[in-house]
């Protein structure tokens, strides 16, 4: 389990001090959790926080009741924190096979290299061989980082948002990944998304909004409340054009 203690983080804008996240405090147990809210509202900085890549600035991170917060990226990858970029790495001459090699962390047969690719929708023969090279396409960049994540198999996979700049059709069967995911992972999967058919598909739904924990909770109690206030927003800037 990852438990966040009172996490602030600050910066140093010209002479002012601008506390980006809050007193931040939750625990992150349950298989599927999404992190949602507004925009700027700092949810990469928390993935960033708990990932390894920013460090905070007050507070403490502990996965499985061990402190983490001082450990590098490396070292929380080593004790099962995976973050999935954008993209995946692109190294000259590297593979989607060496890729997925690389994730597991041990020599596998190709066919065990075909399965994971297999569980992110791609046709494995059609991939397995290709360099990993501007020749693909976002959504099948998108898809190896998936399957990379699946093969690496950790305790927490953190996701941010994995629905940028793909098209819908791709949107569709990503979705249907993260379901798949949803039965098959071993650990807890951490998904920053502002889309609605991701939260619908989370156990647990938290909202960072102003660098605080606006709202959590299971979707039956926070889905209605997030929409109620996009509606309601969506109404005053309908009387307001
Ligand atoms: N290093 C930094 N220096 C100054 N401001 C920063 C820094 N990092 C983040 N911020 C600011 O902190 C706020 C939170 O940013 P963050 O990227 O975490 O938000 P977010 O909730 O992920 O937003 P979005 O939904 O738009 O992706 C923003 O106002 C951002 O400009």
């Amino acid at each position: 389990m990852l438990e966040l203690q009172n996490i602030g983080y600050a910066v140093e804008e010209g002479n002012t001090r601008k506390e980006i996240l809050k007193n931040i405090s939750l625990k992150i147990d349950d298989r599927f959790v999404a992190i949602t809210g507004p925009n700027g509202g700092g949810k990469s900085t928390l993935a960033k926080i708990i990932a390894g890549i920013n460090k905070p600035t007050s507070g403490k991170i502990l996965l499985d009741g061990e402190d983490i917060t001082d450990l590098s990226v490396t070292e929380r990858a080593n004790k099962g924190i995976s973050f999935a970029f954008q993209q995946p790495v692109r190294f000259k001459g590297l593979t989607v096979r060496d890729l997925i090699t690389l994730a597991k962390g041990e020599k596998i047969s190709v066919a065990e290299a075909c399965s994971y690719l297999s569980e992110v929708g791609l046709c494995a023969k059609d991939y397995i061989n290709r360099e990993v090279n501007a020749s693909l396409s976002g959504g099948e960049l998108k898809r190896i980082e998936i399957a990379m994540i699946i093969a690496r198999g950790t305790k927490l996979s953190l996701f941010d948002e994995p629905e940028a700049g793909i098209d819908l059709w791709s949107f569709n069967n990503l979705i249907k990944v993260f379901e798949g995911m949803h039965e098959k992972i071993n650990g807890s999967i951490l998904i920053i998304s502002h889309q609605e058919r991701i939260l619908n598909i989370a156990d647990k739904i938290i909202v960072i909004s102003d660098g605080q924990v606006a709202a959590q909770g299971t979707k039956q109690e926070v889905l209605p409340k997030l929409l109620a206030s996009s509606e309601a927003c969506e109404t005053l800037m309908n009387k307001l054009v």
